[in-house]
């Protein structure tokens, strides 16, 4: 195993997980955080991961990414099976094929944002591609803040800067769990457009965690999830749409519990 990762030619598929069980604890404190699921996530393509507190949304995409292990069943980015890795090649997985884009940014205040940017492939013993890299930033604004520190930017600038250190070693997946959960709604927006604009412009490939239907309508697909299971997807989502289809899951459990013992 030398932790690359291949595609296969026949599906576009960057990430999947198959049967994946998530068991927390044991005996009376468990809990089954994830109950039999098993989704793909194409390639090209920007993918929300949806459903009520506690369904298990970060969960799926900390296993996805190989950030958490497994109880049962399989994750794999492209054709790569991450339980087949050690800790050490999980390690040079995440930082040679995934980005990831957290609620906190993440930044390290001591470096400048340049740094921060390139911080992940001078761990991974990679040169930037200097076009790539430069688009992005030209992308985002940031070019007149590469030399700044992360305390001198705005909450709204610092997670850009955060999205392109996710793209800037050209990802398999990025992973995105609540990236505007820390922004008012303008900065927030930006974020997702930047999101969802790098994925058509680029081919990348986003995987995001949120709460909010505005923020899932900027993505190609949701899933939902509902107490760890998949139960629906919706392609070309609206706010109203998602909005409505996660009211239909609160108007089923209050039926479960009306008919329920
Ligand atoms: N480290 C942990 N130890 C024990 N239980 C956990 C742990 N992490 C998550 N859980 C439990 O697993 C279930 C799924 O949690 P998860 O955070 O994946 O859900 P979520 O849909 O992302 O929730 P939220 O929308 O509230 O962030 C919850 O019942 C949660 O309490």
């Amino acid at each position: 195993m030398t932790g690359t990762v291949t595609t296969g030619t026949d599906t576009r598929t960057a990430a999947r997980v198959v049967d994946a069980v998530k068991v927390y604890g044991s005996g009376d404190t468990e809990v089954r955080a994830l109950d039999g699921v098993s989704v793909d996530f194409t390639a090209g393509r920007f993918t929300v991961i949806m459903g009520p507190s506690g369904s298990g949304k970060s969960t799926l995409m900390h296993c996805a990414a190989g950030l958490d292990t497994l109880t049962s069943g399989s994750a794999f980015i492209g054709d790569t099976d991450l339980s087949g890795l050690d800790d050490h090649r999980l390690t040079l997985l995440r930082r040679r094929h995934l980005g990831f884009v957290f609620q906190a940014f993440n930044l390290l205040p001591t470096l400048t944002v340049a740094e921060n940017i390139t911080l992940p492939m001078d761990l991974a013993g990679e040169r930037p591609d200097s076009r790539w890299l430069d688009a992005l930033i030209d992308t985002v604004g940031l070019r007149d803040r590469l030399h700044h520190r992360p305390s001198e930017l705005s909450g709204g600038q610092q997670q850009r800067v955060a999205v392109v250190r996710a793209f800037a070693g050209r990802p398999q997946v990025v992973f995105a769990d609540e990236p505007t959960g820390n922004l008012d709604s303008r900065s927030g927006e930006e974020v997702l457009r930047l999101l969802a604009g790098t994925v058509r412009r680029t081919d990348r490939t986003v995987v995001m965690v949120t709460h909010d239907p505005v923020a899932a309508a900027h993505a190609d697909e949701v899933v939902f999830l509902a107490d760890g299971r998949l139960v629906d997807r919706m392609e070309a989502p609206t706010a109203e749409r998602v909005l409505d289809r996660l009211k239909a899951f609160d108007g089923t459990r209050h039926k479960e519990r009306e008919v329920s013992p």
